[in-house]
């Protein structure tokens, strides 16, 4: 049988990262095999585990690139049940390709990310992996600004014209809803 494809994705601070850990915790709990993994780039809270704002967190893999994360899949000599993946907007788009080899083997396959950047532009591996995924979750924040629970988009506080891709946290992002994030940047 071939594998599902499900993606949570939404703005910082939408509960992603704690929606992946209790789809982790049920697997763990029904003894099932699965591998949970991470991008190298992402330091912010650890190194070796995948840690939610609110601090829970389970061991991870930390892998540089798509290409590491298949060698890795393929080093193990067991029938896995699922690959849990965090924060997968900052993966190449390899990454499809690796995700698609994965789900023919009847591996189900979660995958975390943002769908925009600060920028309110999609980040390409997110919208591919949405496009061919079973299920979408899209989660949403309360805006940082107004208080309403409608927040969608990640504003940058600080040096907001640069790269898209800049890990961090508080000190340089909130989660804003379109209203305010018109507001603050004068475009959508
Ligand atoms: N503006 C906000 N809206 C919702 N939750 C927030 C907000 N700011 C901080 N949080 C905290 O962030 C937690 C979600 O963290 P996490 O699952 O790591 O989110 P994500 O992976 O989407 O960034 C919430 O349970 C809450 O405690
Ligand atoms: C908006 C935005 C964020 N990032 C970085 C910042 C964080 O390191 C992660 C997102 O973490 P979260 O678990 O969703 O809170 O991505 C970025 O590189 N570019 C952006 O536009
Ligand atoms: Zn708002």
């Amino acid at each position: 049988m071939i594998g599902k494809l499900t993606l949570i994705v939404g703005p910082m601070y939408s509960g992603k990262t704690s929606e992946l850990l209790s789809l982790v915790e049920i697997y763990s709990l029904g003894k099932k095999k699965y591998l949970v993994f991470k991008p190298e780039i992402d330091t912010r809270y650890s190194v070796d585990h995948v840690v939610s704002h609110t601090g829970q967190k389970v061991p991870a893999i930390t892998i540089p690139s798509a290409s590491k994360l298949l060698e890795k899949f393929d080093d193990i000599n067991e029938k896995l049940d699922a690959i849990f993946i965090d924060e997968v907007h900052f993966f190449d788009i390899d990454i499809i390709d690796v995700i698609k080899k994965i789900i023919l083997k009847g591996v189900d396959v979660f995958c975390v990310g943002l769908d925009m950047s600060y920028k309110h532009r999609p980040f390409q591996t997110t919208a591919s992996l949405m496009a061919i995924a079973d299920e979408v979750i899209k989660k949403k924040a309360v805006c940082h600004v107004c208080g309403e629970y409608k927040a969608v988009v990640s504003h940058k506080t600080v040096n907001n014209s640069g790269s898209e891709i800049d890990v961090g946290g508080m000190e340089k992002y909130i989660a804003v809803c379109r209203e305010c994030y018109l507001k603050l940047n004068g475009s959508l």
